[in-house]
């Protein structure tokens, strides 16, 4: 067996350590949650039982009455606003029928909400964006609430979805819960092309029906979008961290294979459920480590360093920036997939897709392989990360097995998918940013080595707005560290600027050094201007971000982590902050004003949550 890397060890052995009391007392909860005897519903009153049966089928209150089979809770985040959650629609009527088959009654126990940044960028519902992903936590609680389910499972794919789901879900880890995707839109007009045709309008070299038609021609079909923003990175954490059928991430909707799996995670889950498995046993603080080192290895979204965070916390367990930064030392880069290369999830599955990349990374020591998984819930011998070494295929009977993998596996296209030991860079593609600012986060791995370092004047902004105004009146053509402030959490619900990325791109194209420096977040899409974001403390919570005037200089150092401001001390304490402008009426974001008085810091995962299982 690989010996595991001695640093992923010790990351992993602080993060129990630190998480000692909370975590015992989180298992503490899970435990007491656990059904005493055969079947939830059971420790119900009659009424009780009779309300949650009302409304099912004949068989099925036969099966749940007479023959004690387990009920699977289905909470799904089906909407037809969001490309990649358009396919849930007949979801629930599979996998009843497949739970049927293995001996188990599926209901839908509710929906959560599941908003589309894609729509939202730029406008005021982005607002709420990542509020969202509490409120799907809350909602992913509400459905669970009903108490008479013996396994669940979680349909989502999205940004705030999965993790919402995921935290949800830990508060409900008494049972076994498996996550259900759906799969990724083909490829349609590239990324990259995208990309530039977005350059192109924002210098206005083409027209809004010009940019529209390549729009319609990257987004054009249900499915995943095929970029490696947050949607991507989720399913590929969620298969690291088992709570996937292995290969299940990246096969496309509405496949036989994509069905078959969808099918098999339903028996499974059932399995789990008759042989009273729990997501607690499964979730540790090797599942967390887990997921930072798959989202290093692969440069995946910069808002997975709030979201991981949030969901460790989820599960009693304490993840730091720290943590993350210094596993991205020793973990290295083996994919590019846009923002951070050419290629998208397609091309990655086809170069050799998650059993890959998970193979090197256990061959490597990078990966815990003695973690549970949803696969071994069906599995009479666990196999822990090892199974996700096979790739899925559809055996004779049109379902799902997975072959042993070919001994000699290798990477399909060395310029989307590299072997540990050839890595597109020796070390991971995030890293945190210190300076006399605070603390930030930038994804180095989507940005050239020539322009990791800007030194130049800051010009700052108050809204996105205005530097996209600043930009089309030819303001900025020059050095510029933009300074994009009061977006935080507390300030605004800390939305996604990505709409920043065209603009700024465009500027770095006509010779300029350009950075961005923002309290707020950018899309996991940006990529090619260096950005130091999350910052924190925000400036609505005292942070010196807000004391930055137009001239001061600032220079961003991704290598390095750095965030240096040449402005003396006494000079810095002299200036007033710039208090942020409070987040406007409509839009409901009037609705989540407790939100943005209670929230936690970026550092925390900007969560609305705080100390879950008590104090550290
Ligand atoms: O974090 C992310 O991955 C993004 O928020 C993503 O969910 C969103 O849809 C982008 O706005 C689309 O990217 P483009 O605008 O580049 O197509």
């Amino acid at each position: 067996m690989t010996q595991l890397h001695p640093v992923v060890a010790q990351v992993t052995e602080s993060i129990r350590q630190r998480s000692a009391a909370t975590r015992a007392r989180y298992l503490e909860a899970m435990d007491r949650a656990r059904p005493q005897g055969s079947r939830a519903r059971r420790k119900y009153a009659a009424p009780n039982q009779a309300h949650a049966l009302a409304a099912a089928p004949k068989d099925d209150k036969h099966h749940l009455q007479v023959l004690s089979s387990p009920a699977v809770g289905i909470v799904t985040a089906y909407n037809d606003m969001l490309s990649a959650h358009q396919p849930y629609g007949d979801y629930p009527a599979r996998l009843k029928a497949a739970l049927r088959q293995a001996g188990a009654v599926g209901q839908v126990a509710g929906g959560v909400p599941a908003m589309c940044d894609g729509i939202t960028q730029g406008y005021p519902g982005m607002e709420l964006s990542l509020f969202s992903r509490d409120v799907i936590a809350m909602a992913a609680a509400v459905a669970l609430s009903h108490g008479t389910f013996d396994a669940a499972l979680c349909l989502g794919v999205c940004d705030k979805i999965v993790p919402g789901l995921l935290i949800g879900a830990l508060r409900f880890a008494h049972l076994p819960i498996a996550f259900v995707p759906a799969g990724p839109m083909p490829s349609g007009l590239s990324n990259a092309q995208k990309a530039a045709a977005r350059v192109r309008f924002a210098n206005g070299e083409i027209d809004e029906a010009a940019i529209l038609d390549s729009e319609l021609e990257a987004y054009h079909s249900a499915g995943t979008c095929t970029f490696y923003g947050t949607a991507n990175t989720n399913q590929l954490l969620m298969e690291v961290m088992g709570l996937h059928l292995p290969g299940a991430s990246f096969e496309p909707p509405d496949t036989a294979l994509r069905h078959a799996l969808t099918r098999e995670v339903a028996r499974r889950t059932a399995a789990g459920a008759l042989r009273g498995r729990s997501m607690a046993e499964m979730f540790s603080e090797r599942t967390v480590v887990n997921a930072v080192v798959a989202l290093l290895a692969t440069g995946g979204s910069t808002n997975h360093t709030l979201h991981v965070p949030a969901i460790a916390a989820a599960a009693g367990l304490s993840l730091t920036w720290e943590d993350m930064d210094t596993l991205s030392a020793v973990v290295p880069l083996l994919t590019r997939m846009y923002p951070n290369g050419q290629a998208d999830v397609n091309h990655f599955r086809a170069a050799g897709g998650t059993a890959f990349l998970i193979g090197q990374l256990l061959d490597a020591g990078l990966l815990h392989g003695d973690i549970g998984t949803v696969f071994d819930w069906g599995a009479d011998q666990p196999e822990g990360l090892e199974a996700y070494r096979r790739r899925p295929r559809l055996d004779a009977q049109g379902e799902v097995e997975w072959p042993a993998p070919e001994a000699e596996a290798s990477s399909r296209d060395l310029a989307v998918l590299r072997p540990a030991a050839e890595p597109f860079s020796p070390d991971g593609g995030l890293r945190v940013i210190t300076g006399p600012l605070g603390r930030a986060v930038i994804k180095i791995s989507a940005v050239a080595p020539e322009h990791r370092k800007v030194r130049a004047q800051a010009r700052v902004f108050e809204d996105q707005l205005d530097l996209l105004a600043a930009f089309n009146a030819g303001e900025l053509e020059r050095d510029l560290v933009a300074v994009v402030r009061g977006q935080g959490p507390r300030a605004r619900g800390m939305p996604e600027l990505h709409k920043l990325t065209a603009p700024l791109k465009a500027l770095q194209q006509r010779g300029f050094a350009v950075a961005l420096v923002t309290d707020g977040r950018m899309s996991g899409a940006s990529g090619s201007v260096p950005a130091a974001i999350h910052l924190t403390p925000e400036a609505a919570d005292g942070g010196l971000i807000a004391k930055i005037r137009d001239g001061d200089w600032l220079e961003l150092d991704g290598d390095a982590g750095t965030l240096a401001w040449d402005t003396e001390v006494e000079v810095r304490a002299g200036r007033d902050e710039v208090a942020p402008e409070p987040s406007a009426q409509g839009y409901g974001r009037e609705l989540f004003a407790r939100f943005r008085a209670g929230v936690g810091p970026a550092d925390r995962g900007a969560s609305i949550f705080a100390d879950l299982d008590g104090p550290a």
